[in-house]
């Protein structure tokens, strides 16, 4: 769990108050008297904030002033204006850094459909649930044959008059045996999967792992044997081109047995079918295996009340308009149900199944092609029946201002520097790991000491959700962000489309070319005796009122210090409407004519910046200087 939420927590805002005070908080005090009897009133109880908030709005309601509300968040690296709106979390962090309680007030009609969604996916206990389909997805190394497997598994179970009609694509679909269904995701390889399910969303009842038996476990398979892991879905082999002569299913078999898949006949739990994608031989007992295992896992929904399902794919369709393919996991959906699907809604126009066919009703784990929505959802996006068009349209709407003040806040993932804290709250036994090396015998070294780690404490421990040698990938980002894991890079780098999702997520990537500092970092991080941390403390705030052009181009600014102090031995940062513009070193910082090494709160200065040419009249300064903070937990 993220440091914020952690922080929210403690702060005791993660509460949700129904209804309790009203409206959320706007149009506060202003007055410094009005935001210290606002400070008073808050000695009697939490400030109720509604679920995204201005700086502004925060500000008032907390009785601080906004432009400490802006420092704290700058120090978390979020640049806000004081019209930008944060979320919940982000707004219950800064007040607890002011030592306010702070509780999240939700709109009924949210908290209900928020409730209703929990209370509507437990099926446990419900006595209208009836088996269901299991919803299959297809793993496996570059080339071992998913996609013909599924092509296979399609073709041999289509009824005679159908062949041929069935090519519709829509991202997944379901075939019948023995007179019951199982369900296909149709976008082979473990990507999607965890893509998926970093977004909050799992729909996998049983992972198949196509291994081909002539090439045997290769990099991608582990890697897909890792993503199942981590999400505690069950395993099938289907140990593929059996029909080649240099097929050795019985090697392969011992090579699942060293990365932990032991096969039913070595005495472990993976069921293990040899087929031939190609040659079409085995793909019944394949599909016997998975209701088989489905079975074991007692999978059960009740039809009989709205539905609530997943997007697996979405797009615009010309002439169609927004189209997207719902699973649906719970109740039935019908033609004309009104739904939200997470930031958008709408009433269901038609419906098609996965032969084309149209449809008036999609029971649980049907995929079917929905029209009718206003707008594109996203892959992973929960879809809701309601009650009328209005709730749609409330829901909707609170969501996308949610996705926006969340997009902009950026959900934090797992820091090393914060995992012991996590580990103390009991939140997490565990620091979990993606590790990635660059050559295997590194890959080995380095679990084998993690291993030994582990015997030494009883209350702590590391788990290495996936290791795996070469480039950081995407794919490992997404499987760091689904399992809360961090990733340690040994002597290799992420591509560029990892950092950015990375960046973007907030997962943080360790390297490391020596093992013992790896080592000791980890331990440091489950002990919470870590090295220190370099932090970034500001030391003032001035705006610009004046600038000048000098001869070197450079231009020097008249400020006036709203706040601390402006020092000469800083960096400074140039904002321009909230976002940096410039981060540079000071050159120069004079009190009329003489060189000065500070100014403080009030006065006016001269600036010039090493390199600064673009400067305007109105940005904002922030001074502010690095240290090293050893780690107290
Ligand atoms: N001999 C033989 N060849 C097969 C079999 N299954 C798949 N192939 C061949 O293996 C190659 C790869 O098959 P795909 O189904 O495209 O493999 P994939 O795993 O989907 O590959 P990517 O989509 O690239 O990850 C193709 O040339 C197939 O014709 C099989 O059972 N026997």
């Amino acid at each position: 769990m993220s440091q914020h939420n952690r922080r929210t927590q403690r702060g005791g805002g993660r509460g949700r108050a129904r209804g309790r005070g009203g409206a959320p908080a706007n149009g506060g005090p202003r007055s410094p008297q009005q935001a210290e009897g606002r400070r008073a009133a808050v000695l009697s109880g939490p400030v109720v904030l509604g679920s995204v908030v201005t700086v502004g709005e925060l500000a008032d309601a907390i009785g601080v002033s906004p432009i400490d509300v802006i420092k704290t968040l700058m120090a978390r690296g979020i640049m806000a204006s004081i019209n930008q709106q944060v979320d919940f979390e982000t707004a219950a962090s800064v007040a607890e850094e002011f030592g306010i309680e702070v509780e999240e007030h939700v709109p009924e009609v949210v908290q209900q459909a928020d409730q209703d969604i929990e209370t509507r996916r437990d099926e446990g206990d419900d006595p209208g649930a009836v088996p269901r389909p299991p919803v299959v997805t297809i793993m496996g190394h570059v080339d071992h044959g998913k996609t013909k497997l599924l092509d296979a598994i399609r073709q041999t179970n289509v009824a005679a008059g159908e062949a041929g009609g069935i090519t519709q694509h829509i991202g997944a679909y379901q075939v019948e045996v023995q007179g019951r269904k199982i369900t296909f995701l149709d976008t082979p390889g473990h990507e999607a999967f965890t893509a998926m399910r970093a977004r909050g969303a799992q729909v996998t009842d049983i992972a198949v792992l196509v291994v081909a038996a002539d090439d045997g476990v290769m990099p991608q398979t582990r890697e897909a044997i890792s993503h199942a892991r981590a999400a505690d879905v069950p395993l099938i082999v289907a140990l593929n081109k059996i029909d080649l002569p240099a097929a050795n299913p019985d090697r392969v078999k011992q090579q699942l047995a060293e990365v932990g898949v032991i096969p039913e006949e070595y005495g472990g739990d993976v069921p293990v079918v040899e087929i031939s994608a190609k040659e079409r031989l085995g793909i019944d007992d394949l599909l016997e295996m998975i209701l088989l295992v489905a079975d074991l896992q007692e999978l059960k929904a009740n039809p009989n009340k709205p539905a609530i399902g997943v997007i697996i794919e979405a797009k615009v369709d010309r002439g169609r308009g927004p189209v997207a393919t719902a699973l649906i996991q719970s109740g039935t959906l019908k033609v004309r149900d009104v739904v939200v699907v997470g930031a958008t809604w709408g009433r269901v126009r038609a419906m098609v199944d996965d032969r084309g066919r149209r449809v008036r009703r999609a029971e649980p784990a049907m995929p079917v092609e929905i029209l009718g929505l206003l707008d594109v959802p996203e892959a992973g996006d929960i879809l809701q029946a309601v009650e009328d068009e209005k709730t749609a349209r409330t829901l909707a709407e609170e969501r996308a201002r949610q996705r926006r003040a969340e997009a902009f806040t950026e959900t934090r993932v797992v820091k090393l520097d914060d995992a012991f804290a996590q580990l103390e709250e009991g939140e997490t036994r565990e620091l979990r790991v993606v590790l990635k090396a660059d050559v295997q015998g590194s890959l080995e070294a380095i679990q084998g000491t993690l291993a030994k780690l582990n015997e030494e404490s009883e209350s702590v421990g590391v788990s290495v959700v996936h290791a795996g040698t070469g480039a950081i990938s995407e794919s490992d980002v997404n499987l760091a962000v689904a399992s809360n894991a961090i990733i340690v890079g040994f002597n290799v780098r992420p591509d560029a489309a990892a950092k950015r999702a990375a960046d973007a997520a907030g997962v943080d990537i360790r390297f490391y070319d020596i093992i013992y500092q790896l080592v000791d970092d980890i331990k440091s991080a489950m002990s919470g005796l870590l090295s220190p941390e370099v932090r970034q403390v500001t030391d003032g705030y001035a705006e610009v009122r004046q600038t000048f052009r000098l001869p070197s181009r450079e231009v020097a600014a008249g400020l006036y210090v709203l706040d601390g102090k402006a020092t000469r031995n800083s960096r400074v940062r140039v904002l321009r409407n909230g976002a940096v513009i410039y981060d540079g070193v000071v050159s120069s910082l004079k009190r009329f004519k003489d060189d000065v090494r500070e100014v403080q709160a009030g006065y006016e200065c001269g600036l010039v910046v090493e390199g600064l040419t673009d400067i305007q009249v109105g940005d904002q300064i922030e001074f502010y200087h690095t240290e090293q903070v050893a780690r107290t937990l």
